[in-house]
């Protein structure tokens, strides 16, 4: 999965890491020269007493250690480019892939972990791939390269290498083999504190208004004890490797002073070479901590390169329609035929077998229980969902097969739970329309009923609005909404409950204020007040998913006991009664 994801990504930086392997093997060779040059100096200019020696090998040293020096920063430029860019790519293509999902695929993964995987997850592939280009390609060579270059100043001494090697690969394999299981453990750990953070954040004022602080905060601290358990667990693997590999290069060294300063005595090697030898081991060792510290964060990264690549091979399941029909005409006629819709996992459907028309000019109101499905079932027209039987047209074409960017011009959602997003009020009100005139926004406003309270802002337009916009009241943001809806001048308005927090008075003038507005258009909007669905030319009793009763306020009066209820329990009796006669 990790070498998949990593051929994958790194196809467009193929110069780069071709430049990366050439500094490299240029910078490694260096190094692995000078200990054998210092050998030299010691074995032929130090103990012959030749100063000219001395001097010229010098300063070949010097030009050598100078190349090291410049070919490894060039290298490290390299890698750091190919890295970064290699991050830059995966994190934009799990970004357009979370894009492409409908609510099903959002709502399977969560929200919270297809936020780690894009930020954490990517960054530990960016990590590894730094690392990677700076160590893996150094390392294999300045062992292989180590090896050699110590058997040629001493091969009697070799055994000191074979034996030193397995041992740290050995353990190396048992560490690497604990950690895998750990990481996985780790990641799902942080997208478990990343979930109760963010939903603490955005519930915080109902934690407070519950005084469930301490709950939370309990909460809060099981997850970050999990996490913090999981990572001590690794960090006590990492604390025991350090000094197992110190140890073994300690021993290390003790052993070719040892064998090495018997050998010099019998007079089988000279001092300069027993010198290169050691410098050429500890390089060696040096190496394989390289590579232990890369194996280190290999386990993690395989755990991340599932997780990323889980997320990019998910495929949607909303598609854009392969031939996209545009509609012969576009005046706003929507229809349900039969249409059925269950989520994903329930065990039910919400809608069973919806069938009507709602056409433009005209108003059709959805009532019904709480949880008798019309949010689902408006949630169906902008396409949120597709239905799992039956089918939803616009103007004669299945919702399906409209071209998306026509379907989202042609519906203005006023969700159930306003959003903003952050930016100023003007950027929020162009969501849908970005040629929209400063007055047109301003008309837009007005409708909304929420000019004045922009009109008092001095920034006016300009206003700032924060993330989900929590610097305006509940009503304000509701209003802001129905003014974005408008400046869209959709085919189909849709109200999802979107007058809920606004006073009886405001609500009336909205909606004599919107009637001029939504003519041409159609309206389709799900209410629980009684009160504002009075004038709609067609009203839908929802019950448990199903339509159990349909027509306007007179005939459902006469016509529907549910609705009766509805009204008995809203409305005052003299209204009641009123409506009755
Ligand atoms: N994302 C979801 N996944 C699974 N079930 C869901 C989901 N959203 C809603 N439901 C279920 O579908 C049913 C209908 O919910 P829906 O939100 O459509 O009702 P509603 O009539 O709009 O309610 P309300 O008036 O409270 O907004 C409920 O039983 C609810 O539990």
């Amino acid at each position: 999965m990790l070498l998949r994801l990593l051929r994958t990504y790194s196809r467009a930086y193929r110069p780069w890491i071709i430049a990366v392997l050439i500094f490299q093997l240029a910078s490694t060779i260096a190094t692995l020269y000078l200990p054998s040059l210092n050998a030299r100096i010691i074995d032929q200019g130090v103990a012959r007493g030749d100063t000219d020696y001395i001097w010229r090998t010098g300063a070949v040293m010097l030009g050598v250690a100078f190349v090291q020096v410049i070919a490894a920063v060039i290298a490290v430029y390299c890698g750091s480019r190919t890295a970064m860019g290699l991050g830059r790519d995966v994190r934009r293509s799990v970004y357009r892939q979370v894009g492409s999902f409908s609510a099903r695929e959002v709502g399977k993964f969560g929200a919270p972990t297809l936020i780690t995987r894009n930020t954490n997850d990517v960054q530990q592939i960016q990590m590894l791939t730094l690392m990677g280009l700076n160590f893996m390609v150094m390392a294999p060579i300045m062992c292989v390269g180590g090896i050699v270059m110590a058997l040629r100043e001493d091969p009697g001494l070799s055994w000191l290498v074979w034996v030193s090697i397995p041992v740290m690969g050995v353990l190396l394999g048992i560490i690497v083999a604990k950690l895998m299981p750990w990481f996985r453990i780790m990641q799902d750990r942080i997208d478990g504190i990343n979930g109760v953070l963010r939903e603490q954040i955005t519930g915080i004022r109902v934690i407070r208004a519950f005084v469930k602080e301490r709950h939370e905060t309990e909460r809060f601290a099981r997850a970050n004890q999990q996490l913090t358990d999981i990572s001590v667990q690794i960090g006590s693997l990492f604390v025991l490797m350090f000094p197992i590999i110190n140890m073994i290069m300690h021993i290390a060294t003790a052993a070719v002073l040892w064998f090495g300063g018997h050998r010099v005595d019998q007079g089988l090697i000279e001092v300069g070479a027993l010198t290169a030898f050691l410098q050429y081991l500890l390089q060696i060792l040096v190496a394989v901590m390289m590579g232990t510290f890369m194996m280190m964060m290999v386990p993690r990264a395989v755990v991340c390169a599932e997780r990323i690549t889980e997320v990019l091979s998910t495929e949607p399941t909303m598609h854009p329609p392969a031939h996209p029909v545009d509609p012969a005409s576009h005046h706003g006629t929507l229809e349900f035929h039969d249409v059925t819709f269950q989520y994903p996992g329930a065990e039910a459907p919400v809608l069973d077998r919806i069938s009507f028309s709602a056409v433009p000019g005209q108003t059709l109101a959805i009532i019904g229980a709480t949880g008798s499905g019309k949010s689902s079932l408006v949630n169906l027209i902008p396409r949120l969902f597709d239905p799992v039987a039956g089918k939803v047209t616009l103007d004669g074409v299945a919702l399906t097969e409209y071209p998306p960017q026509e379907l989202a011009s042609s519906v203005g959602l006023v969700p159930q739970k306003p959003f903003l997003f952050s930016g100023t009020i003007a950027s929020n009100l162009r969501f849908g329309r970005q040629e929209a005139t400063d007055d047109e926004l301003w008309e837009a406003l007005a409708v909304a009923q929420a000019d004045e309270f922009v009109r008092e802002k001095p920034e006016g337009l300009n206003s700032p609005i924060s993330q989900g916009g929590t610097n305006v009241s509940g009503g304000q943001r509701q209003r802001l909404c129905i003014a974005r809806a408008i400046v869209t001048a959709p085919r189909v308005y849709v109200f999802d409950d979107s007058f809920s927090a606004l006073d009886v008075t405001t609500d009336a003038k909205l909606r004599e204020a919107l009637r001029p507005v939504t003519r041409q258009s159609t309206v389709v909007t799900v209410a629980q007040r009684v009160s504002t669905i009075t004038g709609a030319d067609q009203i839908l009793v929802l019950e448990h998913g199903r339509i159990t009763a349909r027509g306007t306020h007179r005939e459902l009066l006469d016509s529907s006991d549910t609705y009766c209820e509805i009204v008995e329990s809203q409305l005052s009796a003299e209204q009641s009664t009123g409506g009755r006669s």
